[in-house]
């Protein structure tokens, strides 16, 4: 787990060896200390370099290890020991110095990076705070702003960032295992104490309060109820107000907060989950491990809307030529103007010179022939899509991709008019498609194991969040949505308002509650599916809409707001009022309330007090319900791609690891019980009713997510 080895006859090269990422679990921990005493004790070796092998320092703690109890040495007296050695001590540090593996160059007493080297000090991103010492030391050692921003973010710096703020003491383009091992062989002799980053004084900023309190602000702002920003900000202040022993108590005593928290444990999860998600699997038995993506050099898009510029753009960025089609020349030019602007707005935001030569844009199909992969992103209308797929089919060759960024509809229907149903697909994006990170993939019942592959790798390297689905209705995240928001709108009837139930959901965590999301999203594109699902339309009697449609509960008040021309932000009224059209600042809106009241005073509903829990349990629960299903239906393999989704797609508060991990730690049989009570007082609102799954899994004693698999095997898989 460790090699040790004499170079240059006086220096012991330590290297950790634990791939992929040199995570420092116990029998690095133990390797390392036993290769430290090795290394003081013999007398030949004068200077110490600690690297790690295959081109990565250390990516930290052993994540998976926090799951249980600490098992070999604990990793803070490792550091000590390291620091108070009498030996100069350098760390090579190439590939990442992350979490603890920050904390291990940090009591190392030089620090030499590579050029390409990233650092940080990542711990708040998995809810706990860096308690190895380097909220104690990284504060000694660059002050206390620019530690606060580092810890209290997570963000990973380049190394050139950490030579400016004085974290290494020099960056080289060559092998810095060799560089470091020459330059611990000219610290010999020099005075360490100076060096031990430890036995510095904190500097102390005159605003340490005000700048603080500023810092606490703000964390609160961005990550709502999310405790471990808080605890870094306390660990700081320890930094800054006591000496390094009592702060190293205080690091510990926060530590343990967190990690009793539960917070702690989703923010685990959810690192995992991604990691998982990225592992799909067709019930052919082609995976992510035996199926070859193609390369995509050359792509092309329909429809520049909203979602094809965001799209055009992922591509173009990534460096591959995009042309984009449009079906009129106003359209198209305008496209242009906004994807261009797009582009130059996002390549001097990352400092790089936009790729405007890739892109191409035409409105004639025919100029497709060529592309290895046509994404369509057209107006959400079946008959269209169908027409430009048909075209596609005859004017493409043969081997191009055809995908559609439906958000919902048949994929397999639109395969079906193709001559090559193999090689169509989903790749659902999510507005806007240059910002979100998540990526339904869309796997069609004939979709082929190298077209999802495909699809998957092209995702990865657009940057996204890449999961694969089934092809039912909805998908999986759109699928789960339907219920959720059906929820909000009965409880509205019920007696709630929108900012009642916008309140309780943000102080859950969501950034925005349902309604507010409902304003920024627009209100008229739900309406425009209700009305192509039959659910409403111009034989609905307006002036008393039944409450029952399609044989169940039906809430009219979504399309009462539509009809008043009230589109959300875009039209500067929705469930709120806007000073005017594109504002934010959502302001409850009286004529809302009386809306309200007068449709409740003519249907009869005596409006009741609806508690918080209640929102919260009815909106979330029926979410998750239908994850079950979903996972009963196979369109979704495991219950981390549901929360990937959710998290990346949905903004599920990462705190509470998204739908399907927040219901597990609720714990089954509650929701089951909740579930129940509900679908008793709503019997006509079935998605109220307890999957066939959820039921099993308690009957099985409610196994913890991860084993969620093994009780949803002998369904059947429709990926
Ligand atoms: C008391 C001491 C406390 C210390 C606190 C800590 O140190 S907490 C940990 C801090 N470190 C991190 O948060 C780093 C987490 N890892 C990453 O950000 C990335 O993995 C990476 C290091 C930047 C590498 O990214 P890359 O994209 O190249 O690879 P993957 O992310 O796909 O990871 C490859 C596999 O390695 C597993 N893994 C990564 N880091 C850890 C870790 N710290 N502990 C355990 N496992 C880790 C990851 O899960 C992947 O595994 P697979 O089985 O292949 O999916």
């Amino acid at each position: 787990m460790a090699r040790y080895e004499l170079v240059k006859r006086s220096v012991a090269l330590i290297t950790l060896t634990n791939p992929p990422v040199n995570a420092l679990s116990s029998p690095v921990r133990h390797a390392i200390a036993k290769s430290m005493e090795r290394a003081l004790s013999d007398p030949k070796v004068t200077a110490v370099v600690i690297c790690g092998e295959n081109g990565r320092f250390c990516g930290g703690a052993d994540i998976r290890e926090f799951a249980g109890p600490l098992r070999g040495p604990p990793l803070i007296p490792v550091l000590d020991a390291i620091e108070a050695g009498r030996k100069p001590v350098v760390a090579a540090i190439e590939g990442v110095a992350l979490g603890g593996g920050f904390e291990l160059a940090l009591v190392c007493h030089y620090r030499i990076a590579h050029s390409k080297a990233r650092l940080g000090l990542p711990e708040v991103t998995l809810g706990i705070l860096p308690a190895a010492g380097g909220s104690q030391r990284l504060p000694r050692l660059i002050g206390i702003p620019a530690a606060l921003e580092l810890i209290t973010t997570g963000r990973h710096i380049s190394a050139q960032e950490a030579l400016k703020l004085g974290i290494v003491d020099q960056v080289t383009d060559q092998n810095a295992c060799e560089m470091a091992v020459e330059f611990a062989l000219k610290s010999v002799g020099k005075p360490l104490s100076s060096r031990r980053v430890s036995m510095l004084t904190t500097p102390c900023p005159p605003d340490l309060d005000a700048l603080l309190e500023a810092a606490t602000m703000q964390v609160k702002k961005k990550a709502r109820g999310v405790m471990a920003p808080l605890a870094c900000i306390q660990a700081v202040r320890a930094a800054a107000t006591m000496p390094f022993s009592k702060g190293m108590k205080r690091e510990s005593e926060l530590m343990t907060t967190l990690f009793n928290s539960g917070q702690a444990q989703a923010f685990q999860y959810c690192f995992f989950a991604q990691r998982t998600a990225g592992k799909w699997t067709l019930p052919s038995g082609a995976q992510w491990n035996n199926s070859k993506p193609r390369e995509i050099r050359s792509a092309a898009v329909i429809g520049l809307g909203t979602m094809g510029r965001g799209i055009v753009v992922s591509l173009a960025r990534v460096g591959i030529s995009v042309i984009a089609v449009e079906s009129e020349k106003k359209l198209l030019e305008n496209g242009r103007q906004m994807v261009i602007g797009m582009l130059e707005r996002d390549a001097k935001r990352r400092g790089v010179s936009a790729s405007l030569n890739l892109l191409k844009f035409t409105l004639s199909l025919q100029d497709l022939k060529d592309v290895d992969l046509v994404i369509e992103a057209v107006f959400e209308d079946m008959a269209l899509k169908k027409r430009v797929f048909q075209e596609l089919s005859k004017v493409c060759r043969p081997t191009t991709l055809l995908c559609t960024n439906t958000s919902g509809l048949d994929v397999d229907a639109l395969a079906g008019v193709t001559n090559r149903p193999h090689l169509v697909a989903g790749m659902h994006f999510f507005s806007p498609a240059h910002v979100m990170k998540l990526l339904e993939v869309v796997c069609g019942p004939r979709s082929s194991s190298e077209t999802i592959a495909t699809a998957m790798s092209l995702g990865k390297k657009m940057g996204k969040v890449s999961v694969a689905v089934g092809n039912c209705p909805g998908f999986v995240g759109n699928r789960m949505l339907k219920p959720y928001l059906d929820q909000a709108t009965f409880l509205l009837e019920e007696g709630a308002t929108p900012e009642q139930i916008d309140k309780a959901l943000e102080d859950f965590g969501f950034a925005m509650g349902v309604f507010r999301m409902s304003d920024l999203a627009g209100l008229d594109v739900g309406w425009r599916v209700r009305k192509e699902s039959g659910l409403t339309g111009p034989d609905v009697d307006s002036k008393n809409p039944p409450r029952r449609r399609q044989g169940h509960r039906y809430c009219p008040i979504p399309d009462m707001v539509c009809e008043q021309g009230r589109f959300g932000q875009k039209t500067g009224r929705g469930w709120y009022m806007y000073d005017k059209p594109g504002d934010t600042n959502a302001k409850p809106d009286p004529l809302i309330q009386n809306l309200l009241e007068t449709y409740r005073s003519r249907y009869g509903i005596q409006p009741r007090n609806i508690s918080d829990q209640e929102i919260i349990e009815r909106c979330l629960f029926v979410l998750a319900n239908e994850g079950f299903r979903i996972l009963e239906d196979g369109m979704a393999a495991r219950p981390e791609d549901i929360d990937v989704i959710y998290l990346f797609g949905y903004a599920f508060p990462r705190h509470r690891g998204g739908p399907m991990f927040y219901v597990s730690m609720v714990g089954l049989e509650r929701v089951l019980e909740r579930l129940e009570h509900y679908h008793q007082a709503h019997p006509d609102v079935p998605h109220l009713e307890p999957s066939a799954l959820l039921k099993k899994l308690v009957a099985c004693g409610s196994p913890p997510v991860q084993k969620w698999r093994e009780y949803i095997k002998t369904m059947h898989s429709h990926l």
